[in-house]
């Protein structure tokens, strides 16, 4: 009869654990959607009020996630009876982050702070007189100056002005931001926040792991880098170029040189051949904002995932609004009611732009494939898995062979110069990429090491930025600046190692869903474009959401259980030869140090102004004659 009487202590603690689990999830779900909606206010209308409101609401989640995680454990959970899956979100529950501090003012300080790092990068604003250009914002002014100016003067102007209006002003709040999370995460047993953070993947290995992974994709990238600087060098003479062989920053076609996609006209192999200039054709088809998330939208439910919700068009903010501040730089949001997901973007019709919306939806379409999970598994797999996702459409549809099939290519071309080029166009998109992928977090985690510390936060930076990625500043920068300040997962607080896995078992899906499908040709040309088949295989890995580990949803996706550069090598290797035959007279690789001779600001400025005045007197002379 004890044994009787504790078997029923037992279920009841096993149908009271079950019933807690449901009551979590029913208050999570209402408790997220609040919070959610209270932080689109803020990121979609920027005001002293809703920040406040924010701030509230973080309190309250706060103390949402400690109140929940006490009950939880009141039951004797990890030694129970209850299955994997239950335990896994007992675990999850009581996994507090940075709300299990007691001090209120911590949390309203780590609040306040972060939206006012971001508040400073969404808000800022360059005025180029000089070049008559007035007063410009991010999104779209100089995106679009970066992209499409081909003036050095120019590009250094936006470059220098960006980072003076926005890093700059950062330093001090994000010190003292980094001080209050590393206090706060310490109540949860993490010795620093980057350590948080990196908990995520559960792997110890990953730190290890990644920079393995880096070091197997550095020779593709070197082949890549030297290509461009010889052609830049071309294009804009060899005085901009240090002898160390790095490339000026501002001549990459990017505000942080992480895609060089927008100066392939500079770089094209083969310009007798074909190149798809998606940009300039979406503008001959008249395309507009909404047809471009429509033709998104095509692209996955037509291997079988979901359609935008009604909601979605009604909700999402998907052009820049004229009257008001908002986040411009573009985010998916999940409202954690299996409905409500939304893409807040200042959308433009440009070619960056278009992969972009992919993205955002990528991140929804797994919102929507996930909504069946338990809330608290409502996650990627890990946090690269959600940019994995988001990025794997992009490897199809900038396919020549998706291209065609929508109308933005007349015909497919199969000559070996096209391809070439074709896959140029996905290196200076996707291999350009790496490095910056990389080291952004490489600074972050020395920082909350306390490795890293603001007397030397731009040194070390940039010392990352010349090492890592072989590009060095075209003006002398010193610790009056605070350059990852200008890049906005800084500020924002997005970890960003994510996309540096993302961008390496990104290729490793797309070979498991072309092999799935049975297609035989070359990797970078296998479009899965209304294949159901391989939208059911992502789906199958997009539904667990965070309910298993990360290598559970690797093996059910790859059959492997790790992240392995070898698709990705797969993918570029006739690229890779090519360059190798290119780069035959090049010095490949740059030195690790920053090239010593970077000039000063006004010894630019005297630079701009001898280079206006060569062109004023031709033009007076040639007036004159
Ligand atoms: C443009 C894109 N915006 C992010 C993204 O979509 O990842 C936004 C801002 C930070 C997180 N985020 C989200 O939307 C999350 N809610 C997604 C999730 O749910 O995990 C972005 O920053 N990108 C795209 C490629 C490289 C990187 C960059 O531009 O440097
Ligand atoms: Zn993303």
């Amino acid at each position: 009869s004890i044994i009787r009487i504790c078997q029923c202590v037992l279920m009841t603690n096993m149908t009271d654990m079950r019933n807690f689990l449901k009551s979590y999830n029913t208050h999570a779900a209402n408790a997220n959607n609040e919070a959610v909606t209270i932080a689109w206010n803020y990121y979609t209308n920027i005001t002293k009020e809703n920040q406040a409101k924010m701030t509230e609401s973080d309190l309250d989640m706060a103390n949402f996630t400690k109140v929940w995680a006490a009950k939880a454990n009141q039951f004797d959970w990890k030694r129970s009876d209850l299955n994997a899956t239950e335990k896994r979100q007992f675990e999850k529950i009581t996994q507090l982050g940075f709300s299990s501090v007691n001090d209120t003012a911590k949390i309203e300080l780590k609040s306040n702070l972060e939206a006012e790092l971001t508040g400073i990068y969404s808000t800022g604003k360059v005025c180029l007189t000089e070049f008559g250009k007035g007063c410009l914002e991010l999104e779209p002014g100089l995106t679009d100056m970066m992209a499409n100016s081909r003036n050095p003067n120019e590009l250094l102007a936006a470059w220098k002005g960006w980072r003076d209006q926005t890093g700059k002003k950062m330093r001090t709040k994000y010190t003292e931001f980094v001080n209050v999370m590393n206090e706060m995460i310490k109540f949860s047993g993490f010795n620093d926040t980057g350590e948080y953070w990196r908990s995520w993947y559960e792997a110890s290995t990953f730190e290890s792991d990644v920079k393995k992974l880096y070091n197997e994709l550095l020779p593709l990238y070197e082949q890549l880098h030297a290509y461009v600087r010889h052609k830049l060098k071309n294009k804009y003479g060899t005085a901009l170029f240090p002898d160390t062989g790095h490339i000026p920053a501002h001549l990459l076609g990017n505000m942080w040189s992480q895609s060089w996609s927008n100066i392939y006209d500079l770089l094209t192999p083969y310009p007798n051949a074909i190149s798809v200039d998606i940009t300039q054709k979406m503008k001959d088809k008249g395309y507009n904002v909404t047809h471009m998330y429509r033709v998104a939208e095509e692209f996955f439910t037509s291997i079988g995932l979901d359609k935008m919700p009604t909601s979605f068009w009604n909700k999402s903010m998907l052009e820049k609004p004229a009257n008001r501040d908002v986040v411009c730089h573009a985010s998916a949001w999940d409202f954690y009611d299996g409905e409500d997901v939304r893409i807040k973007q200042c959308t433009s019709v440009t070619a960056d732009q278009f992969l972009t919306v992919h993205h955002e939806m990528g991140h929804l379409i797994y919102f929507l494939a996930y909504a069946i999970q338990p809330v608290i598994f409502r996650r990627g797999g890990n946090p690269g898995f959600h940019e994995g996702m988001a990025d794997i459409v992009s490897l199809s549809f900038q396919t020549p062979e998706h291209m065609h099939a929508i109308g933005l290519l007349d015909s497919i071309p199969n000559d070996k110069e096209s391809d070439i080029n074709f896959l140029m166009q996905m290196a200076l998109e996707k291999i350009a990429f790496l490095p910056f992928g990389y080291l952004i977090d490489q600074w972050r985690w020395s920082v909350f090491r306390r490795e890293t510390t603001p007397n030397n936060y731009n040194a070390n930076w940039w010392d990352l930025r010349c090492g890592y990625q072989g590009i060095s500043p075209p003006v002398q920068r010193t610790e009056q600046d605070f350059d990852p300040g200008a890049k906005y997962h800084i500020p924002g607080n997005t970890p960003y190692i994510r996309y540096f896995v993302s961008f390496v078992v990104q290729f490793q899906w797309h070979k498991a869903l072309c092999d799935e499908i049975g297609y035989k040709g070359q990797l970078h040309r296998c479009d899965i474009y209304k294949n159901k088949t391989a939208g059911a295989k992502l789906r199958n890995m997009l539904a667990l959401g965070s309910s298993k580990q990360w290598q559970d949803a690797m093996q059910v996706m790859t059959g492997g259980r790790n992240m392995s550069a070898l698709p990705i090598i797969q993918y570029f290797t006739p690229l890779i030869d090519w360059l190798k035959e290119q780069n035959k007279e090049e010095n490949i690789g740059w030195s690790a140090q920053c090239p010593s001779n970077i000039p000063s600001p006004d010894q630019t400025n005297n630079q701009a102004r001898l280079s206006v005045s060569t062109e004023t007197v031709c033009l007076i002379i040639v007036t004159l004659t």
